[in-house]
């Protein structure tokens, strides 16, 4: 039984860490961390959890790196940008083992994170002592494992078969995401307020989100010659989940039937990606609650375009689910270990 703490209890990815890891065969919660209500019981925020009696006990604790590493396994960090840049230093340091679920060790070039992040970036130093993990196509091999973003997993997982087998044309790419409001976290802002986002939707930091460089530089690894790809986000008025409709055009000689081939070859030995077969296109009620990603295509003959749509849960797949998929990797758990889930609808 591996021990766990998570950093940023309080937090939508990181309660979302706990209602996964209940269910975990192999693991249990040992202490849990954040900012505020330290010295308080879990069970006080959130009585929710009250009639569990496995976290009766666990109260907020101010982050130390010396307990964590006593009493812990693993450390999961649910923080926002610029938290694990600060506080992981010690883990990193003693080879502890971390799921970071932010943004803050994705770019391995510190200029790209200080563009795009907006913040200081980590010692260049430290950047190569993390894994960046796709789950689904990466294995860990160092202690500190830097999950994926939300949109950026999404695109990816669109996106491998067809640049892994040269089926595109590459500067045709045009990726359109869509995100519930969890995704934007806990704290309120004007955007996120119920009656702006509610019966509306809105795009937002279009040519300038923070997974662009995430995606751009896993797509070169993929495929050497891979250009920028056009990629927006918007806000749609649902709880969870992510939307991403792709359109792209096929490379010279390739049909619809080698494209639907493909998605078959690079998901059908990968548990967590469903590949739904051609003309068939999910949506969201599939996927919500699950760490399933689920992707669909189509062709139009009379444009010669092809669309892709993809749906997965941002808290899950695209955070706390994918994060215990990297360490069930990490620890030689069963891949699908706390994370076989039944759709919530
Ligand atoms: N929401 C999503 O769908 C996804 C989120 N992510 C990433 O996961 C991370 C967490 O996101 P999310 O759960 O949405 O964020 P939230 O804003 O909902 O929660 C963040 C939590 O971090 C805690 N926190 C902040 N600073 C510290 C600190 N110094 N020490 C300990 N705890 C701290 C806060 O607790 P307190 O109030 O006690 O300070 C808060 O509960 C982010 O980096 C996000 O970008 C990635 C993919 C998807
Ligand atoms: C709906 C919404 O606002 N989503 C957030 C996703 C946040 C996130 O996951 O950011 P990192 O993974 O880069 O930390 C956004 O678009 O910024």
């Amino acid at each position: 039984m591996k021990k766990i703490s998570i950093i940023g209890i309080s937090g939508y990815s990181g309660l979302e860490l706990l209602r996964l890891l209940h269910n975990h065969p192999d693991a249990e919660i040992v202490n849990v961390y954040g900012t505020s209500n330290t010295g308080t019981l879990l069970t006080e925020i959130f009585p929710k959890l009250i009639y569990l009696p496995k976290y009766a006990k666990l109260i907020i604790k101010p982050f130390s790196s010396q307990e964590i590493m006593q009493t812990s396994d693993v450390v999961f960090f649910a923080t926002p940008a610029g938290i694990a840049a600060e506080l992981a230093t010690d883990f990193i340091k003693a080879d502890f083992p971390v799921v970071d679920l932010s943004g803050d060790f994705r770019l391995q070039n510190p200029l790209q994170y200080e563009k795009w992040y907006q913040k200081s970036a980590i010692h260049a130093d430290l950047l190569p002592k993390a894994d960046y993990l796709l789950a689904d196509f990466d294995q860990p091999k160092q202690t500190y494992m830097s999950n994926p973003g939300c949109y950026a997993t999404a695109t990816l997982l669109t996106l491998a078969p067809l640049y892994l087998q040269n089926l595109i044309q590459l500067d045709s790419v045009i990726v359109d995401a869509k995100s519930g409001l969890s995704g934007a976290g806990k704290n309120l802002s004007d955007s996120s307020h119920f009656v702006n986002v509610n019966e509306n939707v809105s795009m937002y930091k279009l040519n300038q989100h923070q997974h662009i460089p995430e995606i751009s530089n896993k797509l070169k690894t993929w495929h050497e010659n891979a250009l920028p790809i056009q990629f927006s986000t918007s806000l749609i008025p649902v709880n969870r989940g992510i939307f991403v409709s792709t359109y792209a055009k096929l490379a010279e000689r390739v049909s619809f039937s080698d494209v639907v081939a493909a998605y078959h070859q690079t998901y059908d030995d990968k548990y967590f990606v469903r590949v739904l077969g051609d003309n068939r296109l999910p949506d969201l009620h599939r996927v919500v609650g699950t760490n399933f990603t689920d992707i669909g295509m189509s062709y139009n003959e009379l444009t010669h375009t092809l669309t892709v749509v993809t749906v997965l849960d941002n808290l899950v797949k695209g955070a706390a689910g994918q994060a215990i998929q990297n360490m069930n990797h990490f620890f030689g758990f069963a891949e699908n270990a706390g994370l076989d889930l039944v759709p919530i609808l």
